[in-house]
């Protein structure tokens, strides 16, 4: 599947509807038709009936448990789980979201506003650079996260670190100095924010293995400021990412 060609279509305008993300993500050509859902696993009753997450790699059939508790995350993060943030078991979406990504798969992940989206992405992509180690990773922006406000990627970025106390992968957003962003390892911010300091060349996504798209459904409303045409636009510019990791919230 050509990534570059998803995120265009992404970016061209289609609204999405949330309650029929799916149907429209499948006519967009976004998920394929027969991709594996996970809806079934949740329980009628539950009150977060509501998410959707699905692989976007057709050609994998396979099926990820749902993550049962905290117990099987990195250790140093659980005790951050606990200790400062006080989250005692995953909510349903990082259930269903983070076995997905651990797998770095390509996903599309929709649930209820508060339902934990923020940890669904962050637990695994920290998880994921612990793993490959500080040696191998070095100063390298690994991931980025685009958000449609600068504030809701202030949050995010605040969760990170939260997540990351007293570990080595920093976790920054285009609040924060030059300094912590050029040193980051995962960047939080808006895509406006983000193809300025393509253009001035501040930011270097070279190394760049994932993107999140963060409420991906508001993105579309500021089509205008991504426009996949122009050859400075986000879009021309992650070309460079095609072959990478795609996470869609
Ligand atoms: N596993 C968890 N246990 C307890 N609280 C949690 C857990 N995960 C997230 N939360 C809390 O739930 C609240 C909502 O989380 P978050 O902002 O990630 O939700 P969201 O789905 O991204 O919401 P929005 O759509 O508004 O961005 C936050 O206060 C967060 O600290």
């Amino acid at each position: 599947m050509d990534y570059d060609s998803i995120f265009k279509k992404l970016t061209r305008g289609a609204k999405f509807d949330r309650k029929k993300y799916r149907e429209d993500a499948e006519n967009l050509g976004i998920i394929p038709k027969k991709a594996p859902k996970l809806e079934e696993n949740i329980k009628e009753d539950d009150p977060k009936k509501g998410i959707f997450v699905t692989n976007m790699n057709a050609e994998d059939d396979s099926t990820y448990p749902l993550l049962s508790d905290f117990n099987g995350v990195n250790k140093a993060i659980k005790n951050n789980l606990k200790e400062v943030l006080r989250w005692e078991n995953p909510t349903r979406i990082q259930m269903a979201a983070i076995p997905i990504l651990r797998a770095g798969k390509n996903c599309v992940c929709t649930a209820a506003t508060g339902s934990g989206k923020t940890g669904a992405f962050m637990i695994p992509v920290i998880e994921k650079l612990l793993k490959i180690g500080r040696k191998n990773i070095k100063d390298t922006l690994f991931t980025i996260v685009l958000s449609p406000s600068r504030e809701l990627a202030e949050q995010i970025g605040g969760v990170g670190r939260a997540l990351a106390r007293g570990l080595w992968p920093k976790i920054s957003d285009t609040s924060q100095s030059d300094r912590n962003i050029q040193s980051c390892h995962i960047l939080c911010g808006t895509p406006n924010r983000i193809i300025n300091m393509l253009d001035s060349k501040e930011l270097d996504l070279s190394k760049c293995q994932m993107i999140v798209l963060d409420e991906c459904d508001k993105m579309l409303e500021i089509t205008n400021k991504l426009n996949p045409d122009d050859p400075k636009s986000f879009s021309a510019q992650v070309n460079i990412l095609r072959s990478q990791e795609w996470v869609l919230f």
